[in-house]
């Protein structure tokens, strides 16, 4: 590994990181598939919202200066000439002097320019006693008074949440072009691995990383791919990223960095017939020193090779890998709110490194995530990048600057909440 003196920033390696990739061309995606992606055209609603003029209530469907004089002491009766149910309209005009009954999202009858709810009357049925006079208009949706048929109702760029998809369906889009989830194929290396289920020996261990590479990345909104354990030998290694790269709009790789006799993936990638062009060094964090970006394959598939510590290829997919998922779906890079927290223990830090520590953040239930309104966190474990059961006990990264050697207990800090996405 480089020495200190020879780290890159945090933020240069993440704009090499971002570099690499580029949003994903849109695609055309059903309305079920769409949710979470960025949409890619600015929609024009085909129809307009309501499409007509329909009843806000249950009532009556009649001519407001038939019952302007309507009270509990004076009541106005007229005779019941129908029904008009929500999606059964068979009235299609109203003659001044009578009422139809009509259902709340029916088509008011021309004519009719205010709805009396059953509230106000007797319910009657061949004729209604009317005890209340609504205002001209009252209870009734006029069309086009949400939205304008043509005006725009989603602009690209923007996310589809559930608001969004449920407006895109009301104007009756079933279809919409979004840029789509990116493929992510997670490889995992070292000769030590073994899958979950097999045995381990004394010298062998789980392959936890592709397991938890592969869930974040599907969390980040992609589709991920996990290949199978990969050897510590570049040929094998080369053979499986390459035969992945057909279906892989990024490669992650785990383990194989730093500085080891054996370290198959910078060995492999470094070499002149690999293939590839990734740029490998240490970076000014602790942890995820070790890391690597570039591109591999005829396509230019971005790759960016991960640490093999655990906690290392976590936080260096929270910090890196995370943001470039996004920046592929077209969406802002940053997806963690980073709140501000007062620290329950002192901590410290390697100076000259961004730390990522693991912590317990907790708010008063009820409020917003910032020091004045009691938000707090608390260590988790110690600064070793094995240390993968302090990191699934933690919510939150707990985010020391390079400047800073140690922070005591009650002093404010950042933290990145990793249960939390904008
Ligand atoms: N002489 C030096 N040695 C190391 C340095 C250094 O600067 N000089 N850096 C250390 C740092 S920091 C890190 S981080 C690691 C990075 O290691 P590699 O990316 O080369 O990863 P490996 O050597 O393959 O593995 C490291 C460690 O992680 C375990 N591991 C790997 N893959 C998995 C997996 N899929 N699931 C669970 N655990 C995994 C592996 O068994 C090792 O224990 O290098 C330090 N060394
Ligand atoms: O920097 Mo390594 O990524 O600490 O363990
Ligand atoms: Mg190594």
């Amino acid at each position: 590994m480089p020495d200190a003196t020879s780290l890159i920033g945090v933020p240069e390696f993440f704009e090499r990181v971002m570099d690499a990739v580029h949003p994903l061309a849109p695609m055309s995606h059903s309305l079920q598939e769409a949710s979470g992606l960025a949409c890619a055209e600015d929609v024009a609603a085909p129809v307009a919202l309501p499409s007509f003029d329909n009843a806000a209530m249950d009532g009556y469907a009649v001519v407001a200066a038939d019952v302007v004089t309507a009270s509990e002491d004076h009541p106005v009766h007229l005779p019941v000439v129908g029904e008009i149910g929500a999606g059964q309209a068979r009235i299609m005009a109203l003659s001044p002097g009578t009422a139809a009954k009509i259902m709340t999202g029916a088509p008011v009858p021309a004519g009719c320019d205010t709805v009396v709810p059953y509230e106000w009357t007797d319910r009657g049925v061949a004729q209604v006693r009317i005890e209340r006079a609504p205002a001209v208009g009252q209870h009734i949706r006029s069309r086009g008074e949400d939205v304008t048929a043509g005006e725009v109702v989603v602009s690209a760029g923007t996310v589809l949440g559930p608001r969004q998809i449920g407006l895109l369906a009301a104007v009756g889009r079933s279809h919409v072009l979004a840029r789509p989830r990116p493929r992510v194929v997670v490889v995992s290396t070292g000769s030590e691995l073994r899958d979950p289920g097999d045995e381990v020996g004394h010298d062998s261990i789980y392959d936890g990383n592709s397991y938890m590479l592969a869930a974040a990345a599907r969390a980040a909104g992609a589709v991920s791919y996990r290949v199978g354990i990969v050897p510590d030998d570049p040929g094998a290694f080369l053979e499986a990223v390459h035969d992945q790269l057909v279906r892989a709009d990024l490669v992650i790789t785990s383990g194989g960095v730093s500085a080891g006799d054996y370290d198959v993936v910078k060995a492999a990638l470094g070499s002149a017939s690999s293939g590839a062009n990734v740029w490998f060094g240490g970076v000014a964090m602790q942890p995820g020193k070790p890391q690597g970006v570039g591109t591999i394959g005829d396509d230019q598939t971005p790759i960016v090779t991960l640490p093999g510590n655990p906690v290392s290829a976590y936080v260096s997919f929270e910090v890196f890998v995370l943001p470039a998922i996004r920046k592929l779906m077209g969406l802002a890079p940053y997806a963690r709110p980073l709140r501000r927290a007062a620290l329950t223990h002192p901590v410290t830090s390697i100076a000259g490194r961004r730390q990522f520590l693991r912590g317990e953040y907790s708010v008063p239930t009820g409020v917003g995530g910032n020091v004045a309104r009691g938000a707090s966190v608390t260590p988790v474990g110690g600064h070793g990048s094995h240390l993968l059961g302090d990191l699934a006990a933690s919510n939150a990264l707990i985010v020391i600057p390079e400047s800073v050697t140690r922070v005591e207990a009650g002093q404010p800090v950042h933290v990145l909440a990793l249960d939390e996405q904008f």
